[in-house]
């Protein structure tokens, strides 16, 4: 196991910043760490890199202890962090000299490689490019050396569409190379391409830990019956796993985490004339998590 954590709390005075979070990362695994805004993903990220010490709670990165043997850590870790700190007045290729002599990394051929595939800007001081330009050198930064574990805090913010392409290509070429990847986002979007497993935290609390197929197979499917007369709803909201989304005289909508089959008995009882149904939308069952939407959390 590359990432431990086990009941990690920190708190920031009387303000919350993470609450009991548990999870693990495997070795070759590309781990989604997501939620909104202020939900805490920063701060595990700096627990786990030794850059805040917990209030409670234990963890371990490649077995080792952030608060005592972060150099260890740091020196298997490629760190993107959320806000990149950049000298404004240096130059990219400035600041990749730099890191690639902290690093002791003399083979610059994957560094080349990086600046070309994300055309970095090198050659002007930093203070000067867009923020998706910047990213791109701090991008470059942390998988040049190609570290054991990557930490990306989010990644692809600012960007471009193709980019975003080129930087899911090189998480997966990372990983079938053997690395580890621990990526954050506040975008379902960013991660679900490339992520095997993710955790939804919010109000510093992980509320669920899955795999995206996991997800879709635990979100509702809807279901739309039109009957040729007016119908009674209740004998749908009996049924267990059934929420009757949508009811008016002879259509009734219905939100589905439980077995089909005793639905469509009761469904055959009343005649329909007319049916569908709609797999799981993950970005709906995401922004339930965000929103605490009570009826979606039952499912799991
Ligand atoms: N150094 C700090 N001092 C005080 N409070 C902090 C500190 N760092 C984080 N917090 C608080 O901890 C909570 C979690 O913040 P964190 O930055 O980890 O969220 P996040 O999920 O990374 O959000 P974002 O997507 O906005 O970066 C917030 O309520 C924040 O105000």
């Amino acid at each position: 196991m590359i990432i431990e954590i086990d009941g990690l709390t920190r708190r920031f005075g009387t303000r919350r910043g993470v609450t009991d979070v548990s999870l693990h990362v495997d070795a070759g695994e590309v781990f989604g760490f997501l939620g909104p805004n202020g939900a805490g993903k920063s701060t595990t990220i700096r627990l786990l890199l030794g850059l805040y010490r917990p209030t409670s709670g234990r963890m371990r990165v490649f077995g080792l202890d952030p608060t005592r043997e972060a150099a260890a850590i740091h020196r298997r870790v490629g760190y993107l962090p959320g806000e990149l700190a950049l000298f404004g007045r240096l130059t990219g290729r400035e600041h990749l000299a730099h890191f690639a002599r902290a690093r002791g990394l003399t083979d610059l051929a994957f560094r080349d490689e990086l600046v070309e595939r994300f055309t970095a800007e090198l050659d002007r001081p930093v203070h000067t490019l867009s923020k998706g330009n910047r990213q791109k050198i701090g991008i470059v930064a942390a998988f040049m050396h190609r570290p054991d574990l990557l930490v990306l805090d989010e990644p692809t913010s600012g960007l471009d569409p193709l980019l975003q392409d080129e930087f899911a290509r090189l998480v997966r070429e990372s990983v079938d190379g053997g690395q580890t990847v621990l990526l954050s986002s506040h975008e379902l979007d960013e991660v679900q391409r490339v992520v095997d497993r993710l955790a939804i935290i919010r109000e510093g609390e992980i509320i669920v830990t899955d795999t995206i197929d996991g997800l879709r197979k635990a979100s509702p499917r809807t279901v739309e019956f039109h009957f040729g007369r007016p119908v009674e709803a209740a004998a749908f909201a009996a049924l267990t796993g059934v929420r009757v989304a949508e009811h008016e005289r002879d259509r009734i909508v219905l939100s589905v985490t439980g077995e089909i089959a005793p639905l469509l008995r009761v469904a055959a009882d009343l005649d329909p004339v007319d049916l569908t149904a709609r797999p799981a939308d993950l970005d709906e069952l995401f922004l339930s998590y965000y929103r605490n939407s009570p009826e979606l959390h039952d499912v799991h």
